[in-house]
């Protein structure tokens, strides 16, 4: 008997919120909002189909080495000496491109997971996140989209420079049909490049997202951030952080403790110009908005994201109404969509058939 076969590959990844309040490239919660892939492994020879459906579709590269799903997968075969075989894929996509709700994170994380059930990688879910960190160059979206559940990571010090994010990658060197030659293998990361707990949260939490209609690229709202920080400021979110992990636990969250810890010095002030409005968001209170525990701005924007316990539409609508007053970079009212999604505690889940001869 021959070894099995994958002839169909099913993968989900849920959507991530990141930087809760203090957290920068920190804290990050997987989202009731799911990416799909579907595969189908074709005969040797084919090419590889892609076809996409959700947001922005029009937007998304349909070729293996431009998507980010695709040219991730081929990144992570090459790394183990092997090639993506062809492929029929759908990709359904809800989770809005740019806009801070981790679309980036759940396509990397999709795209080792296609890597390793296609190729018959046998990777464990930590080896895994190891390749997911070394291609996003931050923790916050993939630990939370990968493992699931309410996550705190940090990245070992040695792969902290973003330049070993492979966004950068010239992902057509490993996306042919072949094996790279044994002297093009990319390097695979060493292994724990980052470390991660799961923390615990009450289930009366919701997270009400506020998504605007503009995109805003992580790699733009990166670049607006200042190279070091006062000791102040770095004092200021170490001292919210530690008391907002906990205090997020509580059976029955205070408001009164989440707020004040929810605020940031970190990110969110250099990107407000970024996101018109956004002062007067973060402005909203318990006391005007009542159920709402804190507000900030979700990933690196420009989605906000208000954690609640009640009245989660309403508090939705007070955003929206801020956004409906301002005026976007086109020069008209900015539209917004509300969600009320759930902290999930799965993370990416996946299913492969074989075929066994
Ligand atoms: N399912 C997908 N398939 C292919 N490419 C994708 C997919 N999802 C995201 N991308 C790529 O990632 C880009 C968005 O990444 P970016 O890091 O700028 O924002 P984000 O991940 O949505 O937000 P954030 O990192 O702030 O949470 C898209 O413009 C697209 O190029
Ligand atoms: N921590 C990341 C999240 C966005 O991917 C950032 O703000 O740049």
């Amino acid at each position: 008997m021959s070894a099995p076969t994958p002839t169909h590959i099913k993968i989900t990844v849920p959507a991530s919120t990141s930087n809760i309040g203090p957290g920068f490239d920190v804290l990050g919660a997987s989202l009731s909002l799911y990416l799909s892939v579907s595969a189908t492994l074709l005969p040797a020879g084919s090419a590889t189909a892609i076809v996409y459906t959700g947001n922005n579709a029009h937007t998304v590269p349909l070729t293996v080495p431009q998507n980010l799903i695709t040219a991730t997968a081929c990144y992570i075969a090459a790394c183990h000496g092997k090639a993506l075989p062809p492929l029929e894929l759908h990709i359904d996509n809800p989770i809005p491109l740019g806009r801070g709700l981790g679309s980036s994170g759940s396509a990397v994380v999709a795209g080792v997971i296609l890597a390793n059930e296609a190729c018959l990688l046998g990777l464990s879910k930590e080896r895994m996140l190891d390749f997911c960190l070394l291609i996003e160059g931050h923790p916050d979206n993939v630990t939370a989209s990968l493992l699931g559940g309410f996550c705190s990571s940090y990245l070992s010090a040695s792969i902290h420079d973003e330049h070993v994010a492979l966004h950068n990658l010239d992902a057509t060197v490993y996306c042919s049909n072949n094996p790279p030659p044994n002297g093009r293998l990319p390097l695979p990361p060493v292994e724990n490049i980052g470390r991660h707990v799961r923390l615990p949260l009450s289930p009366a939490i919701r997270a009400v997202v506020i998504i605007p209609k503009f995109e805003l690229s992580t790699k733009l709202a990166r670049s607006v951030l200042p190279a070091s920080y006062s000791r102040a400021d770095v004092i200021f979110n170490l001292q919210r952080l530690s008391v907002l992990t906990l205090a997020l636990s509580s059976p029955e969250p205070s408001s009164d403790l989440i707020y004040g810890a929810m605020q940031d010095r970190v990110h969110q002030h250099y990107r407000q110009h970024l996101v018109p409005g956004l002062p007067q968001i973060l402005a909203l209170t318990p006391e005007k908005c009542p159920g709402l525990l804190g507000i900030c701005v979700s990933g690196a924007g420009p989605t906000v994201l208000a954690l609640a316990v009640a009245n989660f539409e309403s508090i939705g609508r007070e955003v929206q109404h801020i956004w409906a007053s301002s005026m976007g970079s086109d020069g008209s009212a900015i539209e917004s969509e509300v969600r009320v999604l759930e902290v999930v505690d799965d993370g990416a889940t996946w299913s492969t058939s074989y075929n066994v001869e």
